[in-house]
Order: C-alpha cells, then structure tokens, then sequence
C-alpha cells in the first residue's frame, strides 16, 4: 500500500462510516493546524454542545440558582451520572455508580475497601505492565497494612490472561487489581473469566476501565465484578483533570469500609453530626463536596453515546484499528516497525502501540506535522482512536507522517521527500 493508497482507502472508509458525521459534532476537528489527533485516549476532544453548556450553566445554574442549586439537583448528580454512565457504557444497573475524585483516589479508596473485606489475606495480586497509578496505589497500600504484592509479568503486546491469575492467586490474595484494556498494548482482558477464577480463591477483584469505558463495552453486573473505576477525560471527552467514576457492586454497599471518610458520605450530611455514621448505597464512596462542573462535559458525551448505542461505537473502534493495523503492516513495517498491541480486533481496545528505536524524540516533529500521537516509554508510539472523533483519514495521515520522519532518519531527506500523506496530499 502506498501513501496515496492510503489516503484513498481512508476516504473511502470515511465516506462509508455511519459515525463519520459524528465528527463534526467536536471542536476543532476541521482545525487545519491539527491534521491528525490520535491522542484522545489521553484527552478526549470537547464536544462543541460542551462549551455552550458550559456558558448557559454559569450564567443561569450557578450565577442564577447560587447556593439554591445544591437542593435543586447538584447534590444528586454525581449519582445521576453515575446511574446514566453505568447504563449506558458498564452494563450496570442503578445505584452502583458514582462520579467523585480522580482515578487514583477512587482506586485507593477501592482497593483498601477491597483489603478490609478480606481480613487475614496477605496479598495483593497486579500486573507489571499496569498504569504506573495502579501500581503506585497498591505499593503504598501494602506498605500501610503490612501486604505483600503478587506481581504478573505479561508479553508486551498482551495483558494479564486467566491462566497468568490462577497461577498468581491463592489462599492469601486479597485482591486482583487489572486493567480492562491495557494502557500500552490495548489488549483487552478476559474479566469475567479472571473475576471467577479470583472469587473461587476467595479473593475480591477491581478492574480500572480508564482505558476502554466509552469505547469497548462493559458489562460488570454480568461479570460478577466486584469493583471498577476509570477516568473521564479519554473516551467519556469529560476535559483535563475531569472528575472519575467507581463501580461498587450492589452486594459490597452494606459493608463497604472505605477509608476518607468525609461529611458527604455520612448518612445525614447536614445534621453536622458528632460521628461518622456511613450513607446507604453508593454516596458512602464519596467523601467531600461533587465537581458539578466538572461533571458536565462528561454528562454530554454520556448522552451522545447512549444516542449512538455502544455496539456502534465498538464497531467503528474495530474498524479503525484494523485499518491503523493494515496501515502500520503495510507502510511503516518495512522500515522496521513492530506492531505491539494484539493482532486480532476482538483482543485489543481502542489504540494500538507501535515500537521503534528512533521513536524516541520523535513526537515533537509530529506536533511541526501537525500530528499528534502519543508516546510511552520505552520506544512506543501509541495511536488513540476515538470512534465518534477520528477519521480514518487521519489514521492514515499520521502513519503517512511517521513515515516520513523515518526516512528522513534514515537517510536525511528533506521536507520535499516527506511521505505524500504526510503533506495532506490526496
Ligand atoms: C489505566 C489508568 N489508570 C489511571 C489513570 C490516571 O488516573 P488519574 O486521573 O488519577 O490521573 C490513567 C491515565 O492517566 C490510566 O490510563
Ligand atoms: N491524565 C494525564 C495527564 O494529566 C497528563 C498527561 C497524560 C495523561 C493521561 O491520561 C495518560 C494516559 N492515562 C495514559 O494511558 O498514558
């Protein structure tokens, strides 16, 4: 396939896209600056409703309702959103989702809820390729309460499997703690087949879903999971530093210890009682005041993706990687590029990671393209497709790019030899 090959199969992909539309529904997307954005995995574009919602919420909600708005619905929104988002993209029925905090703080707050349940347990069970948070998050925990961690080595293009858990799990593991689709690779875990084998070693599991909420669906009342949590500012398009959202499995809520206890995760938060007396049902996760406005441009993409219906974004995710795959195979593998994310569409998530030594360094000239990717440690360039922003175009303008700059590292060519993708052409 050549570059021009490229472009004309993405234009043809494009124009045959149902979501294709969609496109134009987020800001920016017809930037000329930015020619191809793959990094939405990291921070999802705004949608443009986004930003008048925005205006109208602090001209009538806040600058209207002041503190008023706290009785008239702000108090119940962390739950509403919760209740809409695990409907919509966690297969979880009402009452067992909340918006609150970060990711690490809710994973925090999860995993040493996860601990308690499970007294006299010494370990806790993770992966070495985890998101550095996950790991962090569970060392401190062990240091804490004198816990050992049980750590899976996993193949750089996969993820923990379940044969890699039952070897790790066992009389003493507490907790399983993985990622639904792994940050580097993309490989999609098995969790309902890991969430059994940990229950049948007694153990409890919490799965991050950073990576694949809104992108590759969940179903965790299914699963028998028996808690999750992920970010919002990658395929939810919630903004930097947007608040997270946990999972508690309904069965856990009545004995739930988590460890912030703060005034609104009390029971009678406004009787500024003497003691700590925990809500029922979720609000017992949360501990201080809900970001309300943190938690509206999530709340519009949440609406949008129950519009378009999970099975369709999944699809047009599938459909993207598998051309970013075609794409790297035949355009950037001569130059010898690895693929390191799973081969076959069903394994793996919403990015795909490519390996070069020469990678290294090579983002900044990406941005002079025009193109943004993202780039993880060692050598890996990762391409974040959101299925309701990105164009095949762009996939295919960015592998055009990178093409270009290996070229040019291998042989010093000029900007007139830059790959014809890579100048827009087509
Ligand atoms: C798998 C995973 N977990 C957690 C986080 C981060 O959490 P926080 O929003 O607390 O920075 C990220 C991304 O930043 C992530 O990819
Ligand atoms: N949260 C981020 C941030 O505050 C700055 C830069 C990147 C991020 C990310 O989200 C990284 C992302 N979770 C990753 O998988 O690498």
């Amino acid at each position: 396939m050549t570059g021009f090959d490229l472009l004309t199969r993405a234009a043809d992909l494009d124009a045959a896209d149902p979501l294709g539309p969609h496109r134009a529904l987020f800001l920016g997307t017809n930037d000329d600056a930015v020619l191809s954005y793959l990094d939405g995995n990291s921070l999802g574009r705004p949608l443009t409703a986004t930003m008048d919602g925005l205006a109208s919420f602090v001209r009538d909600q806040w600058g209207g309702r002041l503190i008023r708005g706290w009785d008239e619905g702000w108090l119940g929104q962390a739950e509403r959103i919760g209740d809409q988002l695990g409907r919509v993209a966690l297969g979880a029925a009402a009452g067992q989702c909340v918006v609150a905090d970060s990711t690490s703080v809710l994973l925090y707050k999860l995993a040493r809820a996860a601990v308690a349940a499970r007294p006299g347990r010494t370990e806790i069970v993770i992966d070495r390729d985890n998101f550095p948070t996950d790991r962090f998050i569970v060392e401190g925990i062990a240091r804490e309460r004198g816990l050992t961690l049980r750590w899976i080595d996993v193949a750089y293009d996969g993820g923990a499997t379940p044969a890699d858990v039952a070897a790790a799990v066992g009389p003493d593991t507490a907790l399983v703690l993985l990622s639904h689709v792994a940050y580097r690779s993309g490989f999609i875990a098995d969790v309902p087949a890991i969430t059994g084998i940990a229950h049948d070693a007694g153990a409890l599991v919490l799965w991050d879903l950073s990576h694949s909420v809104g992108s590759v669906p969940a179903d965790l009342d299914a699963w028998d999971v028996d808690f999750a949590a992920g970010c919002s500012y990658k395929y939810l398009n919630g903004g930097p530093g947007a608040p997270a959202w946990a999972y508690v499995a309904e069965r856990h809520l009545p004995t739930l210890d988590q460890p912030i206890l703060g005034w609104l995760g009390s029971a009678d938060p406004f009787a500024m009682g003497a003691a700590y007396q925990p809500a029922d049902g979720i609000r017992r996760l949360v501990s201080g005041t809900p970001p309300i406005v943190g938690m509206l441009p999530m709340q519009d993409m949440i609406t949008l993706i129950e519009e378009v219906g999970m099975p369709a974004v999944r699809a047009k995710s599938e459909d993207l990687t598998a051309f970013a795959v075609d794409a790297v195979d035949a355009v950037l593998a001569p130059y010898g590029v690895v693929l390191a994310s799973p081969r076959a569409a069903q394994d793996r998530g919403g990015h795909i990671t490519v390996d070069h030594p020469a990678f290294a360094g090579m983002v900044p000239e990406l941005w002079q393209d025009g193109v943004i990717p993202d780039y993880r440690n060692p050598n890996g360039i990762r391409l974040g497709l959101s299925p309701l922003s990105t164009s095949f175009r762009e996939v295919a303008l960015a592998v055009g790019a990178i093409a270009a700059r290996l070229e040019q590292a291998a042989h010093g060519a000029g900007a007139d030899r830059l790959h014809p993708a890579a100048r827009g052409a087509g």
